[in-house]
């Protein structure tokens, strides 16, 4: 036999994405022409200063913002063009996304909102029930179970939220500052868990300024003024250099 083995498509693959944001009259271009494949099983981090189109990124690679121009592909099937419909019940089935703001709904507890999300990804009453449980204590968050988003700190509504996007084990999580308001050992236990999803097969991409944060990714892809910069991975460092909890103490960027 000849020829190379077939390959897989990436998980995400995007091409030439371009997207500007209506500001009053001006257009501001946030995203200039971005490609980007991620493959199955990556931890990605992207990085970058403030306003170099992080965010605006993620929201493309989620459907939250459709592209002005390029293309958007997932397991080998062309999304950008989806109706919203499509796209919601694909982030429902396959994607877990946290974003800055959090969006808790500010009538329900801490447990019902975990749980909430967990029926309307289609789990019977008493699955969302086990799978609230196993997150609340995941995330540290068992004593707040009865809480109100009101009454949290802006880190502990961080990892609500957070719990909410795990709450369907997605094959992708898309995050945003998942770390940008916790205290280190707030941040620890945040990287931990993602690096444990991570290990048993959920796909990352992770918007980071936080280079502890980026450190535990595979690959960390740099943008600047909506381009990127730099994609370079991340040198695995000798096993005594990580700690117990699998979160890498030495930030040593590869590439
Ligand atoms: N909804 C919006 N309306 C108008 N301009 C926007 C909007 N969202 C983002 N922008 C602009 O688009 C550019 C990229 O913004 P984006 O939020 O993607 O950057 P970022 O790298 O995530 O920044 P940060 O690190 O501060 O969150 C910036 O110039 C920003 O001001």
């Amino acid at each position: 036999m000849t020829g190379a083995e077939p390959t897989s498509p990436p998980l995400l693959a995007a091409d030439a994405l371009v997207r500007s944001h209506l500001s009053g009259a001006t257009l501001i271009p946030a995203v200039r022409g971005i490609s980007l494949r991620v493959d199955h099983g990556e931890f990605v981090a992207v990085t970058g200063p403030s306003g170099a189109g992080k965010s605006t990124l993620l929201h493309l690679l989620g459907g939250l913002l459709r592209p002005d121009e390029g293309e958007l592909w997932l397991d080998g099937r062309r999304v950008d063009r989806l109706r919203e419909a499509a796209w919601a019940r694909l982030r429902r089935r396959r994607y877990g996304i946290v974003f800055q703001s959090g969006n808790l709904l500010s009538d329900f507890s801490v447990a019902d909102n975990i749980e909430l999300t967990a029926v309307l990804a289609g789990m019977s009453g008493r699955t969302a029930r086990e799978r609230r449980e196993e997150l609340l204590d995941d995330l540290g968050l068992a004593h707040k179970a009865g809480a109100g988003p009101g009454e949290l700190s802006g880190g502990e509504r961080q990892r609500v939220a957070l719990a909410r996007a795990l709450v369907n084990r997605p094959q992708l999580l898309l995050a945003d500052e998942p770390t940008g308001n916790l205290d280190s050992r707030s941040t620890r236990d945040v990287l931990a868990l993602l690096s444990r999803y991570h290990e048993q097969g959920t796909t990352i991409v992770l918007v980071t300024h936080d280079a502890r944060a980026a450190s535990t990714a595979d690959r960390v892809v740099s943008l600047f003024d909506g381009r990127i910069a730099d994609d370079a991975r991340v040198e695995e460092p000798p096993a005594a250099w990580r700690s117990a909890n699998g979160v890498r103490d030495v930030i040593d960027f590869g590439g």
